[in-house]
C-alpha cells in the first residue's frame, strides 16, 4: 500500500497491512449502543477554556481540513469531564462522507450523522509534546461533536468560507481570532470511552469524549468540504469525498455517560 487514504486501494480495510494496531483492543471509532452505556456519578462537567488568540492556521493535509492552534503554552485547555489534569488544545478537524446520509465516524445505535468535528488535545501536565503524548495511554483527549443536516451553521461558515483558498493538499492560510467553543452545542453532556486515533498511526492513546447533542450543518456547507482535494499541485486532482473510518469492535470496553 502506498500512502494511506480512503480509496479502494489504500482505505481503512488496508491500514492493518502497515499499522497492525488497526486490529488492537481499543480502536476508534465505535458504534455507541446507548442502552449499554453506564451512568458514572464521578464524571464531572466538561470545562473547555479556549483563547481565540491561540488559533494560527487553517490547513488541508490531504485527508482532512484542520485549524491548528499554538500549543506551546497552556492558553487553550480542556479540563473536567473524565480527565484528570489539563489537556492542551492542538487542532480541530472534520470527517465527512460522499453524501449527507453518512460521514460521521462514531455512530449512535447504528445511526450515523452527516459529519463529525474532532477537537484534539494532549496531556501537557504529564508530557512535553503532542507527539510524546500521542504514544501514551492517557496522552490525548479528543472531543467529538456530531454535525446533523439542517440549518446552515453561521459559526461553521467561518471555516467553510475559507476552504476555497486551501483546496490543494498541503495548502495553508492564516486563521486567527477563532474560539472553537463557538462550534459546541448548548449541552456538553457526553459519552466517554478509551480509544485510538481514527487515522494512521491509529495510536491507542485517546480518551474519547463524544457530545450527545449534535450541531447543525447544511448541505451547501458539507459540499464545500467535499470539494477539497486529497492531491497536491503536481498530481491529478482527486476530491476528498469521504474521510471516515467505519466503527471498530468494542472488545469489552465500557462506554460511560455523565
Ligand atoms: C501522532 C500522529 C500525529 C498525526 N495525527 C494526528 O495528529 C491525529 C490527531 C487526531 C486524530 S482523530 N481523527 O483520532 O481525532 C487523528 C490523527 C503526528 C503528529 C506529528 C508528527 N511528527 C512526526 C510524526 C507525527 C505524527
Ligand atoms: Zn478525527
Amino acid at each position: 500500500m502506498l500512502h494511506w487514504g480512503y480509496d479502494e486501494h489504500n482505505g481503512p480495510a488496508h491500514w492493518k497491512e502497515v499499522f497492525p494496531v488497526a486490529n488492537g483492543d481499543r480502536q476508534s471509532p465505535i458504534d455507541i449502543k446507548t442502552e449499554e452505556t453506564k451512568y458514572d456519578p464521578s464524571l464531572r462537567p466538561l470545562n473547555p477554556n479556549y483563547d481565540p488568540a491561540s488559533a494560527k492556521i487553517i490547513l488541508n493535509n490531504g485527508h482532512s481540513t484542520s485549524v491548528e492552534f499554538d500549543d506551546t503554552v497552556n492558553k487553550s485547555v480542556l479540563t473536567g469531564g473524565p480527565l484528570s489534569g489539563t489537556y492542551r488544545l492542538r487542532q480541530i478537524h472534520f470527517h465527512w462522507g460522499s453524501n449527507d446520509e453518512a460521514g460521521s465516524e462514531h455512530a449512535v445505535d447504528g445511526m450515523k450523522y452527516a459529519a463529525e468535528l474532532h477537537v484534539v488535545h494532549w496531556n501537557s501536565e504529564k508530557y512535553s509534546s503532542f507527539v510524546e503524548a500521542a504514544r501514551q495511554s492517557d496522552g490525548l483527549a479528543v472531543m467529538a461533536v456530531f454535525l446533523k443536516i439542517g440549518e446552515c451553521n453561521p459559526q461553521l461558515k467561518k471555516i467553510t468560507d475559507r476552504l476555497d483558498t486551501i483546496r490543494i493538499k498541503g495548502k495553508r492560510a492564516l486563521f486567527t481570532n477563532f474560539d472553537p467553543s463557538c462550534l459546541l452545542p448548548k449541552s456538553l453532556d457526553y459519552w466517554t470511552y478509551f480509544g485510538s486515533l481514527t487515522v494512521p498511526p491509529l495510536l491507542e492513546s485517546v480518551i474519547w469524549i463524544v457530545l450527545r447533542e449534535p450541531i447543525s450543518v447544511c448541505s451547501e456547507q458539507l459540499a464545500k468540504f467535499r470539494s477539497l482535494l486529497s492531491t497536491a499541485e503536481d498530481e491529478v486532482a482527486c476530491c476528498l469525498l469521504r474521510n471516515y473510518r467505519p466503527p471498530q469492535p468494542l472488545k469489552g470496553r465500557e462506554v460511560r455517560r455523565n
